[in-house]
């Protein structure tokens, strides 16, 4: 059975939880190896499509992605529509679900500013009651589930860099706690039912991540620049500009979000990229990759937005054996090219 980390402040511990439900009994067939069954919510989606590709890279593996199509597309899944080992259902999570699988990635949550604001009482019901939604589910079918939860649970961090240990310091009432708060509450869920109903369960905590396939319009910083210089506007950059952020690309999201799922520690686990940049060092940089001539503009920013953040990765590094290793140098031009095909643009 898997160890339980405990996030209490300061000293981790083990403990044993209750046994977990009943897996499937195609689980334990003697004659056929069954295929693994893996439900991806919020498949459609940034991270949940590139989350896609590489567990059906597996031929053991068949996919299940629900999706609302919030900010979700099914572009982002197209390769694979008629594919035997795939299957796509339009489906909202804060409605409950039964499908027979055997793991749950449960992405699905609006993950850029702008559009978790958008409708914030849908997003801490997605949260919420979409996260004991799928607990429910993992429970009724004795499938593992991971969570991605984010950096956000740290709020604007008074520890740097952050470890899994740090509470954080986060606003119960502002403007992006329907997201924040919504995440807390989705670990506290997860951790009761792991404790009170055995769940095998998993938790990610998502530093800033980029690359293809964000929405061009997603409002996030890396894809607001770079789909500002590709369209010669100037890159906004939101005051002060020396806030940080550090930036993990998607291929290496994915691979620790697997390695996670597949190890034995349930986390919570930071998975992030631990190099820190300014918000105008990103500009900076955007700027002479992409289309030296335009201006950087210091633009208005919200009250609550973090002053910085950055990961600390060593229990990601120690427990999962794994490290991020595309550099920010790297992956801005991997994202630049698939920006450019998408907004219709040559670079000359
Ligand atoms: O055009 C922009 C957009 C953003 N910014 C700044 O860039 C920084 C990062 O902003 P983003 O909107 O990309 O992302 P945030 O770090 O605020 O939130 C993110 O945190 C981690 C994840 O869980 C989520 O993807 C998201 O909530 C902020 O300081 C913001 O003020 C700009 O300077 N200009």
């Amino acid at each position: 059975m898997a160890k339980l980390e405990v996030s209490n402040g300061g000293n981790s511990a083990v403990s044993e939880g209750k046994p977990p439900p009943l897996p499937s009994p195609r689980r334990n067939s003697k004659f056929l190896q069954a295929n693994m069954r893996i439900l991806v919510t919020g498949g459609a989606g940034f991270i949940g499509s590139h989350l896609v590709d590489k567990l059906l890279e597996k031929e053991t593996n068949e996919v299940i992605v629900v999706d609302n199509y919030f900010t979700g597309s099914k572009e982002n899944l197209k390769k694979w529509v008629e594919h035997p080992r795939f299957e796509l259902i339009r489906h909202d999570v804060t409605e409950p679900l039964l499908v027979e699988v055997d793991r749950i990635y449960h992405l699905a949550c609006p993950a850029s500013p702008i559009f978790y604001k958008y409708n914030p009482v849908k997003t801490i019901k997605t949260n919420v009651i979409g996260t004991m939604n799928i607990l429910g589910l993992a429970k009724r079918v004795g499938a593992r589930v991971l969570l991605t939860s984010t950096s956000e649970v740290y709020g604007d961090p008074l520890q740097h860099p952050q470890t899994e240990e740090y509470w954080g310091n986060v606003n119960p009432i502002g403007v992006r706690s329907c997201y924040d708060e919504g995440k807390r509450v989705a670990e506290t869920l997860m951790f009761d039912y792991h404790r009170q109903h055995g769940i095998e369960i998993r938790i990610a905590r998502i530093f800033n991540t980029y690359g293809p396939r964000m929405n061009i319009d997603d409002g996030r910083v890396v894809s607001n620049f770079i789909a500002q210089a590709i369209r010669g506007e100037s890159l906004t950059i939101q005051a002060p500009g020396t806030q940080t952020r550090s930036f993990c690309y998607v291929s290496d999201m994915v691979d620790g979000l697997i390695k996670l799922m597949e190890g034995e520690v349930i986390g919570p686990i930071n998975i992030g990229n631990p190099d820190e940049f300014t918000v105008l060092d990103l500009a900076k940089k955007v700027k002479d990759l992409m289309n030296p001539k335009v201006e950087l503009e210091i633009v208005g920013n919200t009250p609550d937005d973090p002053r910085k953040r950055k990961p600390d990765i060593t229990k990601a590094k120690q427990i999962l054996g794994w490290t991020p290793k595309i550099s920010l140098l790297e992956g801005l031009p991997l994202m630049e090219e698939d920006f450019r095909r998408r907004i219709g643009l040559n670079k000359n």
